[in-house]
């Protein structure tokens, strides 16, 4: 086996729930010591697709490889327990009754002192060793996670499937124990699958991102290349918030009150949407009834008047209507920038960091 052979690789899944396709065509292949995230909104199928892969659910077709090796496809199948794969989901549930020591030794084999061993190596990993005689309730929900991990390791399992794992715990635990994971996760050289909704943890976790959508991956590749790079209006939508204009296109070119934008390969008469995120507007003030001038990076400024303003933290939002046409526009700028309602502004949006779609794409 060359060292470039999927640890995980499936191929065409499908399955549908009465006649729906739920998981539809989804093919991925995920590298030793690779994250995969698999990323999308409630109900786009991505448990269903965990659970074909951990052999709790049949796919209708399509096949999963381990290794170079057929794990299953629609006659062959071989069974859960023997597919060296371990999973964590956010209700991870210990068992209340076990030690901590039993609750991570429970899928070990081997001898007494060689289950001993491991158990004591991963507490010791995950930072728990005082816990080792402990009982489940003894400790924290971070803990508990932590303890989850250290069971779901413990067989050395070629393949982690983890299903929001993160998703019950608050916020301040969440990004120490999301990064604590990843290390020892990358430290075992263990190919993991996690599913997610929330964009930020994905971008957090990911080398691959596959963003799903209906059934389908939509788009795959490193987190910055989906982020920066996205494939539809739809995409962008999924990791920010996004302002929208619509335009018409002639000569390849869409023309807005913004100036106009390149829109290549577009048929004359289509309509297109241009996707910017709040943070790639720029705003000028209004100086004697104008903006500044046009540039060929940011295209015509647009006069807007300011409806409202909100200090989020580590950034300001605002909220423009446009003067042309009364839409809204979505405004981030760092720190405080509070103006007051009804102040004239001038907005302009980078061209290197605006999408052009065909309407519906
Ligand atoms: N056994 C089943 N019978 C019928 N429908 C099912 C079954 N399992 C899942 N579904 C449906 O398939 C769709 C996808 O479910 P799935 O749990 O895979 O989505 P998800 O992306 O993981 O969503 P979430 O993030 O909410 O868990 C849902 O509409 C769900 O209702």
């Amino acid at each position: 086996m060359d060292s470039q052979t999927p640890r995980l690789e499936i191929r065409n899944l499908r399955r549908s729930f009465e006649g729906r396709a739920v998981v539809d065509d989804v093919s991925l292949k995920i590298l030793p010591g690779q994250v995969t995230c698999l990323l999308g909104p409630s109900g786009c199928g991505k448990s269903t697709t965990l659970r074909m892969i951990a052999g709790v659910e049949m796919q209708d077709s399509g096949t999963i490889h381990v290794d170079g090796k057929l794990i299953c496809d629609t006659v062959f199948r071989v069974p859960p327990e023997r597919r060296e794969i371990g999973l964590m989901f956010q209700d991870f549930a210990l068992f209340p009754h076990l030690s901590v020591a039993d609750n991570v030794g429970y899928g070990l084999t081997g001898t007494k002192a060689s289950k001993r061993e491991r158990v004591e190596e991963l507490l010791r990993r995950v930072d728990l060793i005082r816990f080792i005689d402990g009982y489940p309730h003894q400790l924290s929900g971070g803990e508990q996670q932590r303890v989850a991990l250290a069971r779901a390791l413990a067989p050395r399992p070629r393949i982690m499937l983890m299903d929001e794992p993160f998703s019950g715990l608050d916020n301040r635990l969440r990004d120490g124990i999301r990064d604590e994971t990843l290390s020892i996760l990358k430290e075992e050289d263990t190919a993991v699958l996690l599913v997610t909704h929330e964009p930020d943890e994905a971008m957090r976790m990911a080398d691959e991102i596959a963003l799903m959508r209906d059934g389908k991956i939509v788009q795959q590749g490193a987190p910055y290349n989906v982020y920066t790079r996205p494939i539809d209006r739809a995409s962008v939508s999924f990791f920010s918030d996004a302002n929208v204009v619509r335009a018409d296109v002639t000569g390849a070119l869409a023309h807005t009150a913004f100036g106009r934008f390149l829109a290549p390969g577009v048929p004359d008469g289509t309509a297109v949407d241009i996707v910017f995120r709040p943070q790639h507007v720029r705003i000028d003030f209004d100086r004697a009834g104008k903006g500044p001038l046009p540039t060929a990076a940011d295209g015509t400024p647009a006069r807007a008047v300011v409806e409202r303003a909100r200090f989020m933290g580590n950034e300001s939002l605002v909220e423009f209507r446009m003067d042309h046409d009364g839409t809204l526009v979505n405004a981030t700028v760092p720190n405080v920038f509070m103006p007051t309602r009804g102040t004239v502004m001038w907005l302009t949006i980078r061209r290197d960091k605006c999408f052009v779609f065909p309407v519906d794409a």
